[in-house]
C-alpha cells in the first residue's frame, strides 16, 4: 500500500480578496503561511514522512510547501517543480473580484466558470498585460489564454502518469503541494469522478488529504487530517466564493 499525500496551498492574498487568480503568481497570507506550517506539523505529529515533493511554478504552492516541509523538519528534501502543476488558468477572470462577477454575469454563469469540466472563462487577449506569455519561467511551453478543467487535466494527468506515479511505485513517499483546480483534475483521475460530479468537490486550503493507494495506484481510501468539521466548513466556503450574496 501507497500513501500519497496532496495538499492546496495555504490561503493567498488573492483569496483573502476573492478574485480569481488562475496563474497569477501571488503570495501566501500570513494565514496562509501558518496553515502551512501547521499542515507539516500535522503531518509529522501523525508520523508521515516523504522521500520527495511535487509542486507547480507558482509561489504560493511554493511557500506552501516550503513551509509544510518545515513544519515536517525536511527542509532538505528534493523537490520538482513543474508547471503542470499549475492552477487552472483563469482566462479573463484572473484578477476579478468572484462576488462582483457573480453579481454581474449570475451566479449560474460563475459556476459554470469555475466548475463546469469543459467550458472555459472568456480568454485573454494574448496581449493582455495580465498574459503569462513572456514570463520566463515558462519558456518553451504554450502559455494557455484560459483553461476549463478538461485543458487542466490534459496536462496534469500526463505529468502524473510519466512522472510522479513511477516514482510511488518505486516505493517513493510522494508530497504534492498544488492547487484547487489542479487538485481537482487529479482527484477526478484517481477517484473515476464523473465530468458532472466534479462540479461539487471543492478543495480547502492547507490541510493535507491522504490517499492511500494500492499497488496499481487504485484509490483504497481518502481522507483529510484534521477536524471533520473544520475541513467541511472550509469546503463550503470555497464553494461559495463565486455566489453573488
Ligand atoms: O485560481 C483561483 O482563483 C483559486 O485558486 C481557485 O479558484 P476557484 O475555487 O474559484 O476555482
Amino acid at each position: 500500500m501507497h500513501k500519497l499525500v496532496l495538499l492546496r496551498h495555504g490561503e493567498s492574498t488573492w483569496n483573502l480578496d476573492n478574485r480569481f487568480t488562475g496563474w497569477t503568481d501571488v503570495p501566501l497570507t500570513a494565514t496562509g503561511v501558518a496553515q502551512a506550517q501547521a499542515a507539516g506539523q500535522l503531518l509529522k505529529a501523525e508520523g508521515y514522512d516523504f522521500d520527495i515533493a511535487y509542486t507547480s511554478v507558482l509561489s504560493r504552492a511554493i511557500w506552501t510547501l516550503w513551509h509544510c516541509l518545515d513544519g515536517l523538519e525536511r527542509t532538505w528534501l528534493p523537490i520538482r517543480n513543474d508547471w503542470r502543476l499549475n492552477e487552472r488558468h483563469y482566462g479573463g477572470l484572473q484578477g476579478l473580484n468572484k462576488t462582483e462577477t457573480a453579481q454581474k454575469y449570475g451566479d449560474e454563469q460563475v459556476l459554470v466558470w469555475r466548475r463546469s469540466y469543459d467550458v472555459p472563462p472568456p480568454p485573454l487577449a494574448a496581449d493582455d498585460p495580465r498574459s503569462e506569455r513572456g514570463d520566463r519561467r515558462y519558456a518553451g511551453v504554450d502559455v494557455p489564454l484560459t483553461e476549463c478543467l478538461k485543458d487542466t487535466v490534459a496536462r496534469v494527468i500526463p505529468y502524473w502518469n510519466d512522472e510522479i506515479a513511477p516514482m510511488i511505485k518505486s516505493g517513493q513517499r510522494v508530497l504534492i503541494a498544488a492547487h484547487g483546480n489542479s487538485l481537482r483534475a487529479l482527484i477526478k483521475h484517481l477517484d473515476g469522478i464523473s465530468d458532472s460530479d466534479i462540479v461539487g468537490l471543492n478543495i480547502p486550503n492547507g490541510i493535507p488529504l491522504v490517499y492511500e493507494l494500492d499497488a496499481d495506484l487504485k484509490p483504497i481510501k481518502s481522507y483529510y487530517l484534521g477536524d471533520a468539521e473544520a475541513i467541511a466548513a472550509a469546503a463550503a466556503k470555497v464553494a461559495s466564493q463565486g455566489k453573488s450574496a
